[in-house]
């Protein structure tokens, strides 16, 4: 019996079909993609473009867009800080269920406090929580500005846009960063490559 927040005589129900036996059907070892970047960065298209990827190969995987997350589980919440670490909060929660279901959950939210993506990542065993940090120029973002926010918010009309007046704090020990080189952004199915042969390389793709 324990205590947890408010809820108390609580009990940790074990069920027994785990998570080895759930990754050997699958036939691949469940982790978490954590794609953060600032908006316009290149998060949604990366993720879908991955998905498809794992998907041609026979891997299951599954797409948490923090935008998607927005009009359900974390409806009514908003852009103060506090808002903002209840949303990675709780996506890192239902990420960490995916992982331990077996799937490749591939999650995509601007998550731009370190604090709330380390507690992420403290979630779950180290290697299986992968950091992907689309480090796009700012200036990059606000040029594509497919919703036209950067433009609002440069107007005054979006208060505490990230990037703009609100902090977006790049990672220190990200395990994979997509960049531009020469100044082009790689194309969305080589920017999935990278994190394709990361997952290879690591074992994720096989039990
Ligand atoms: N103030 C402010 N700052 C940043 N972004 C804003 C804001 N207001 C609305 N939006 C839109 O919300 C999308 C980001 O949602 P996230 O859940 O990923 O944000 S966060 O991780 O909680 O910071 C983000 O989507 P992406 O462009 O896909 O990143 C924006 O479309
Ligand atoms: N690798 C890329 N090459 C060219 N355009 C891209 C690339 N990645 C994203 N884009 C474009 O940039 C815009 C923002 O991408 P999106 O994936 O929605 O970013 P985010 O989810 O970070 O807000 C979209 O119009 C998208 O088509």
């Amino acid at each position: 019996m324990s205590t947890l927040g408010n809820s108390t005589n609580i009990f940790w129900h074990e069920c027994p079909v785990g998570n080895s036996e759930r990754q050997k059907l699958l036939n691949q070892k469940g982790c978490v993609v954590w794609i953060t970047g600032l908006s316009g960065s290149g998060k949604s298209t990366l993720a879908c473009s991955l998905s498809r990827e794992l998907h041609s190969r026979g891997k299951l995987s599954y797409v948490l867009d923090g935008d998607n997350l927005r009009h359900g589980l974390n409806k009514g919440l908003g852009f103060s800080a506090e808002d903002r670490t209840e949303n990675i909060r709780r996506v890192g929660e239902v990420a960490k269920l995916f992982a331990d279901a077996g799937l490749i959950c591939i999650a995509s939210l601007i998550s731009p406090y370190r604090k709330d993506r380390d507690a992420c990542r403290a979630m779950l065993t180290d290697a299986n929580f992968i950091e992907v940090f689309m480090n796009m120029p700012l200036s990059l973002c606000e040029l594509r500005d497919p919703k036209g926010l950067y433009k609002l918010a440069r107007a005054g009309k979006i208060k505490g846009f990230t990037g703009i007046d609100d902090p977006y704090e790049p990672p220190l020990n990200c395990e994979i960063e997509i960049q531009e080189k020469d100044g082009v952004c790689p194309s969305p199915s080589t920017m999935a490559g990278q994190v394709v042969s990361y997952l290879e390389d690591k074992g994720f793709l096989h039990q």
